[in-house]
């Protein structure tokens, strides 16, 4: 189907090995693999196109698209093939897992702000490539922020089933009104990036979705000033008076953030393989919702 990368990933299944599961979607499976032939560890994953509502055709763009992002704190696909009636997307493996599942296994009552800061200021970095070239992310969280083994930090999921780049209504007048379109869908990920923010700080996304700001700050005694303003930045309900990812950049909260090795030094020390970490979630998943 595609082929993102110099090196040539295979094409076909038989050439890798799947190991055990590190990650689940609504409709994916992402497992563990090698690639036989370049002797590589990957993740794969493995989509349902029978349970997919979108068409093929937008899958396969979408897929298409993910390939060619070129940009360090983006996941970009390895390749891409289909197998029975299943999409197949090979990537890098991401060993640390998602910052929800670190959260989940060692830190359910949130992160470190020095941890928050350098986290978000990966997933800014990418933003502004996405946001410059036109796109938008539309599911900014904690799970699509996946950190490999040295604290690279690259976010994940471009909506593979949920329409990635449609940007929604295009308007067919004037350049002035496409621009306005844009920025205020690109604003949409600034909110989920606040949302995000808050989710790292306090281990859980808030609850409803306009998030009671002063309750959920007088609880973090010790949150700095400037984490404030930068969630209160991108929480303003008008998506116009909302920072753009360029700006959200240059914030002084990100005077925090330190390289991304402290991360592997800081969140990623001393956790179990991510294989093992997603068993034991589930395991505690399935057992509260039979409850
Ligand atoms: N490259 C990777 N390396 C390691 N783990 C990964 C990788 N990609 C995904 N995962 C894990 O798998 C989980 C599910 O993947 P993903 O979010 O892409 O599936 P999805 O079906 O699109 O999910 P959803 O639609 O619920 O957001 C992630 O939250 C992450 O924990």
């Amino acid at each position: 189907m595609s082929q993102a990368s110099d090196r040539r990933f295979p094409l076909n299944a038989q050439d890798y090995r799947l190991f055990e599961e590190v990650g689940e979607g609504v409709s994916a499976t992402v497992y563990r693999a090698l690639c036989v032939p370049l002797n590589e560890t990957v993740a794969i994953k493995v989509l349902d196109l029978e349970k997919c509502n979108n068409d093929l055709d937008g899958i396969r763009r979408e897929v298409q698209t993910m390939s060619l992002i070129n940009h360090p704190n983006l996941l970009r696909a390895h390749c891409s093939f289909t197998s029975g009636h299943n999409l197949w997307v090979v990537m890098p493996y991401m060993a640390g897992g998602s910052c929800l599942h670190i959260m989940k296994s060692a830190f359910p009552e949130g992160l470190e702000e020095p941890v928050i800061a350098t986290l978000l200021r990966e997933v800014l970095k990418a933003l502004v490539y996405l946001h410059a070239h036109g796109h938008i992310h539309r599911d900014v969280k904690a799970g699509n922020i996946l950190v490999d083994s040295n604290g690279a930090v690259k976010l994940a999921d471009f909506g593979v089933s949920a329409g990635m780049f449609d940007t929604g209504d295009r308007q067919p007048c004037g350049r002035r009104n496409i621009l306005n379109n844009i920025c205020m869908v690109n604003r949409a990920d600034i909110w989920s990036f606040g949302i995000t923010a808050l989710e790292l700080a306090h281990g859980h996304a808030p609850f409803s979705k306009y998030p009671p700001m002063k309750e959920y700050f007088t609880k973090m005694l010790l949150v700095l000033q400037s984490f404030k303003e930068l969630v209160a930045a991108c929480l303003v309900k008008d998506p116009k008076k909302r920072p753009s990812s360029e700006k959200l950049l240059k914030h002084h909260f990100f005077k925090h953030a330190r390289s991304v090795d402290y991360l592997s030094r800081t969140i990623l020390e001393g956790l179990s393989p991510l294989g093992d970490r997603f068993r034991t979630i589930k395991v505690v998943y399935l057992s509260r919702a039979m409850k």
